[in-house]
This record gives structure tokens, sequence and C-alpha cells, in this order.
């Protein structure tokens, strides 16, 4: 028996938000997102090879009807159910042979059966198909047992789709199913949104290349650059740049405006917080830049802000690597799923059900990495999270099939509590 529980309302209760010192639920930033991103306008035409992953800026007609003519889906014989008089079994003769490739020659001759195969156009007169199978005798003449049904074994002409009729909409991204779909329907080309030019820029004075030896005392290997690169390596986006920058106010303010000259968005690591070595928002300042939010009430990730420079969009991310992660696949991948004009550009959350009891402390809504370990008695998805840890870790992201949403008030969750689940790319 399957069992469903209804719903109401967001699970998360991170509408808790204090508005008074500008902290924002997450709803509520993804909904200033959506108010503040529009689409870019650019469109490419790019060959079904290259098309995966881009996203469809017009929607995919059928350049001729879908299939393009009544054809056979077996191997067999067709045949005219009116030339079958009287109980059976009876008798053809083979006058026609049409094999796929072939235009029909002729005519079915009344009375008379056509050696078929799969994919071969039908020839005129012919009402259905029987499989070769349920056939005896042949190649002259057959013997059939059984009245075959109207139009058995016969796939029609726009059955599935008219000319001009649409096949797959616009705003979807490319998937090898929609390739498929395209040039089943003709098209050797599709109309998509161009690339979505994007900068990274990672703030820190303590942050060191991946992998370099000889680090200083107080130096840390860099996270957030290897990490969003891999987020970021996607068929729609054009990385325009890449830079590390370390903590100056004038560094950073420098490095930001000539990131923001040719890309749509600019993203920022580290120095969103409140302290004198976070330079990020005072830079965004001084460039005229505009905030949109800044703050959300959610754990890890509270500092993510997210405006808009001269030329770009700018989503400054916290500066440790698990906030930066949550917050980018929270709110850096509805910013562009709204410029890539996605119909869907925010990610779907799911419920599920805490496999295990949960004690936490109360305050913001909370984020954990969260593995799927089954379904119970219900039939409803059972999530396992772990331990809440510090937002410097990202181990425990690895073995995660996604996040779950704790709501912000709760300090208690009981075994089978239902939570909202947001499922993680596997690569
Ligand atoms: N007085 C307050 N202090 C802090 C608050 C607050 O509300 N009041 N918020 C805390 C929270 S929550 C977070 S999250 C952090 C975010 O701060 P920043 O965005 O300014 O980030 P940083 O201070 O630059 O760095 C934080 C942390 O992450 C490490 N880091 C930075 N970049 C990288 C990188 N590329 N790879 C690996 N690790 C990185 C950095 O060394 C710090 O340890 O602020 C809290 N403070
Ligand atoms: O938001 Mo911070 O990420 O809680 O440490």
């Amino acid at each position: 028996m399957t069992y469903v529980q209804t719903i109401t309302g967001l699970a998360c209760g991170c509408d808790a938000a204090d508005p008074s010192a500008g902290i924002v639920s997450i709803d509520e930033a993804l909904d200033r997102i959506a108010a503040h991103v529009a689409p870019v306008s650019g469109t490419v035409r790019v060959g079904l090879a290259e098309a995966r992953g881009r996203v469809l800026a017009e929607p995919v007609l059928a350049l001729s009807d879908m299939p393009r003519f009544d054809h056979a889906a077996m191997d067999g014989y067709a045949l005219r159910r009116s030339d079958l008089a009287g109980p059976g079994p009876w008798r053809l003769p083979v006058a026609l042979r049409c094999a796929a490739g072939e235009a029909a020659v002729s005519p079915l001759p009344p009375g008379s059966a056509a050696r078929i195969f799969t994919g071969a156009p039908l020839p005129a007169g012919a009402d259905c198909v029987v499989m070769q199978e349920e056939i005896d005798g042949g190649p002259r003449q057959i013997v059939l047992h059984r009245r075959p049904a109207a139009h058995e074994n016969i796939r029609f002409r726009a059955e599935e789709r008219r000319q001009g009729g649409e096949i797959v909409a616009a705003g979807l991204p490319v998937s090898p199913r929609a390739i498929a779909a395209a040039a089943a329907s003709g098209h050797a080309h599709l109309v998509v949104r161009r690339r979505l030019r994007v900068a990274l820029l990672v703030s820190g004075s303590e942050v060191a290349a991946p992998g370099r030896q000889g680090l200083g005392a107080a130096d840390i290997w860099d996270v957030n650059t290897p990490m969003l690169r891999a987020m970021l390596a996607r068929p729609d986006i054009d990385l325009v740049a890449v830079e590390t920058v370390p903590d100056s106010p004038g560094g950073i303010r420098a490095a930001l405006e000539r990131a923001s000259r040719g890309a749509d968005l600019v993203i920022t690591t580290g120095g969103v917080s409140v302290g004198e070595e976070d330079h990020l928002r005072g830079a965004v300042r001084a460039l005229d830049g505009r905030e949109v939010f800044a703050g959300v009430a959610i754990k890890p990730g509270k500092p993510v802000a997210f405006g808009r420079l001269d030329r770009a969009l700018w989503l400054g991310l916290p500066g440790n690597p698990q906030s930066a992660f949550v917050t980018w696949t929270l709110f850096g991948e509805a910013i562009l799923g709204h410029l890539s004009g996605l119909a869907a550009p925010v990610g779907t959350r799911r419920h599920v059900v805490l496999a295990h009891p949960l004690h936490r402390k109360p305050g913001r809504c909370e984020i954990r990495a969260a593995a799927l370990v089954g379904i119970d008695g219900h039939g409803r998805e059972t999530a396992d999270c772990g331990e809440a840890v510090h937002s410097g870790q990202v181990g425990a992201l690895c073995a995660s099939d996604g996040l779950v949403f704790l709501p912000a008030d709760a300090d208690h969750l009981p075994q089978g509590a239902l939570v909202e689940f947001l499922p993680l790319r596997m690569t």
C-alpha cells in the first residue's frame, strides 16, 4: 500500500528570517533572483552533435509528419481484412514484396497479401500487418488462422505529430532525449541560448593554489576554485576569467571591475561577512553596484549576497567551502537557470523522511548533506543525514545524494520526520 502524506507549505521554516536584520529567507532570496535576472538575449544555431547541455531558445517543431508515411511495425504480411471472408483459416497469394527504404510500387491487388518488413511503407489498400510467426506457408501463398484486428501492426503517418507541431518545448536543457526527438522530427541543428559568460574571483590572502608545496604557517589550499571550476564546466557556460585575489580593498575592487567587463555573472568567494578583512560588499558599493540581498537565514551560508554591478550580476559566496557549495547550489544554479531562460530555473525539492532521529540547535534553516538509504513502510524515501559539521568541511558532501533542509525552529526531529530534499548532480 502506498501512503501519501499531504504537505502544506514549505517544511523548511526559514521564513523565520528576521527582515529587520536585512536577512531574508531562502525562498525570498530565490524570488528576488527571479525578479532581477532576465534571460540573455543572444541565440546561436548549433549542430545536434554540439547541442547537449545547451538551452533551447526556440521550440523544436516537426519538419514533417511523424512518422512521414504509414509503415509496418513488424516483419510479416500486409493484407486487407475485408479479403478474409467467412470462417478461417484463409489462404492468400503473396503478390507484392515491400522492404524498408523502398517506396511501395503498386497498390495491394484484391484478395492477396504483400510480404512486408519492419519500417517498409504500407502498400495502398492494406489495412493490417500480421507477424510472420502467426502465418503458415509462404513464400508464394500464406495461411492465416486468426482474423487480425483493424490497423494491427501499422504505424500511421503523423500519429506522433503533424508537421509544424511542437516536439520539444523552448526552455528545456538539450538532453540526449531532446536530440533524439529533434532528429526524429527532421532537424540537424537547434537554436539555443548563447553561452553564459561567467567570471570567478576567489578572494583570500591565505589561499594557495591547489596542491602547492611549502605553504606558509597560515596558508590553506584553495578549495573553492577547483570546486566551482568543476561546477561551471558545462556546455552552456563560457568561463571567461578565473582569478585569485588577496584581501585588499583596492585589489578586490580592481579585480571585480575587470571581471564584470566581459561577464554576465561574476561569482566571488570569501570576504562577504562582517570583518574588517571582508572587502567584497564594500567593493561592490564602490563600483556603484547594488545589493539585491545580503544575508540569508540559512546554515551554512548566511553571508551569501547577490546584486548587480554596472554590467554584470554579482553573486558573493561565503569563503567557507561548504557554505560556498550550498549557496552556489541553491542560488548560483538558480541565477544561471534564469539567465539561460530555463523553463524550470530552480531545482525541484521533494520530500523524504529521516531514517534516524536528530537533535540540533534551532535558529537558521539548516542544510545538511544526506544519503538516500531506502524506502519506509509507507513507500517514502528515507534519508540519512550525518552529524552537523562546520562549514569549512566538505568531506561529508562526497557520499551524499542531496541536501536536506532542516526547519529553523526544530531542535528535535524524530525518525520519520518529513523534510525537504534537493538532489545533487552525481558528477
Ligand atoms: N562576526 C562574524 N563573523 C562571521 C560571521 C558573522 O555573521 N559574524 N559569519 C560567519 C559565517 S557564517 C561565514 S560562512 C564566514 C564567511 O565569511 P567570508 O565570506 O567573509 O569568508 P572568509 O572570511 O574570507 O573565509 C571564511 C573561511 O573560509 C576559508 N576560505 C576562504 N576561501 C577559501 C578557499 N578558496 N578555499 C578554502 N577555504 C577558503 C577561510 O580561510 C576562512 O576560514 O564568516 C563567518 N564569520
Ligand atoms: O554560513 Mo557560515 O557558512 O554558517 O559558516
